[in-house]
């Protein structure tokens, strides 16, 4: 894989900050700034991959321990746009209570945000992509969420496994037509792009209405 290029400053993300923390789903924004939750597997790449699209080394919190994200983390972008990191289900380090609890929290908040319009659902391309992310594209269809399914860590494949891996996203492209498809490395910045434009075309298709100063957190909490 090519080193990582330098990237051409992308001006929409030039404006984000950490937003606020949520340990309750009816607490999130809900005034029309839309959300771009990230989601899949613990440890699949979720809060670098964020990092990386808006070109910031720490401002989600990476770990190579699964279980790192809590919390439903949002981060403001240039005040019209949320993007949400999320807990990983399946195995994490954290106790089996707490863990139930993150995905009481990350359930409720996928299934009744209202404005959750976009889900980047991660999946570690080293990994059989499992029938529960495939289940979630289906439910995102029905709900009119537009569901973006993201292959990470592609930069550890080699070239005959990244050929299977392409024939195999073909076939799931078979059953749903309409799903987006793209293979992820931070680390050599692949797919950032692509991104970058699913994002943008989102934002134009949206009429968003200007921030409410009384959504502006007075105190913003830690991140979790
Ligand atoms: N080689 C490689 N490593 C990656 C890539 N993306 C993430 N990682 C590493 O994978 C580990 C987990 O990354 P995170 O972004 O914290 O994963 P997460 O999905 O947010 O994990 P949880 O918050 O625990 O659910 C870290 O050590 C990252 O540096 C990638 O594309 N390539
Ligand atoms: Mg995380």
């Amino acid at each position: 894989m090519e080193e990582l290029q330098e990237l051409k400053p992308d001006p929409f993300f030039r404006e984000v900050k950490f937003f606020s923390s949520y340990a309750d789903a009816s607490k999130v924004p809900s005034k029309g700034i839309p959300h771009i939750a990230f989601a899949g597997r613990s440890n699949s790449g979720k809060s670098r991959l964020l990092n990386a699209i808006v070109e910031r080394k720490s401002l989600a919190k990476v770990s190579a321990t699964p279980g790192k994200t809590k919390l439903l983390n949002f981060f403001l972008v240039s005040k019209s746009l949320f993007l949400v990191d999320t807990p990983g289900f399946g195995y994490s380090a954290n106790s089996h209570k707490e863990h139930e609890q993150m995905m009481d929290l990350l359930m409720n908040y996928l299934n009744s945000a209202k404005d959750l319009k976009c889900l980047f659902l991660l999946s570690d391309a080293q990994r059989e992509l499992p029938d529960e992310e495939l289940e979630l594209i289906g439910t995102c269809f029905e709900k009119g969420t537009k569901p973006v399914l993201i292959r990470t860590k592609v930069d550890k494949l080699n070239q005959s496994e990244l050929s299977k891996l392409r024939k195999k996203m073909k076939n799931i492209q078979g059953l749903y037509p309409m799903l987006e498809i793209v293979f992820v490395s931070p680390k050599y910045g692949k797919g950032l792009p692509e991104l970058r434009k699913i994002i943008e075309n989102m934002m134009k298709s949206l009429i968003i209405p200007p921030m409410e100063e009384d959504t502006i957190p007075q105190e913003i909490n830690e991140q979790g």
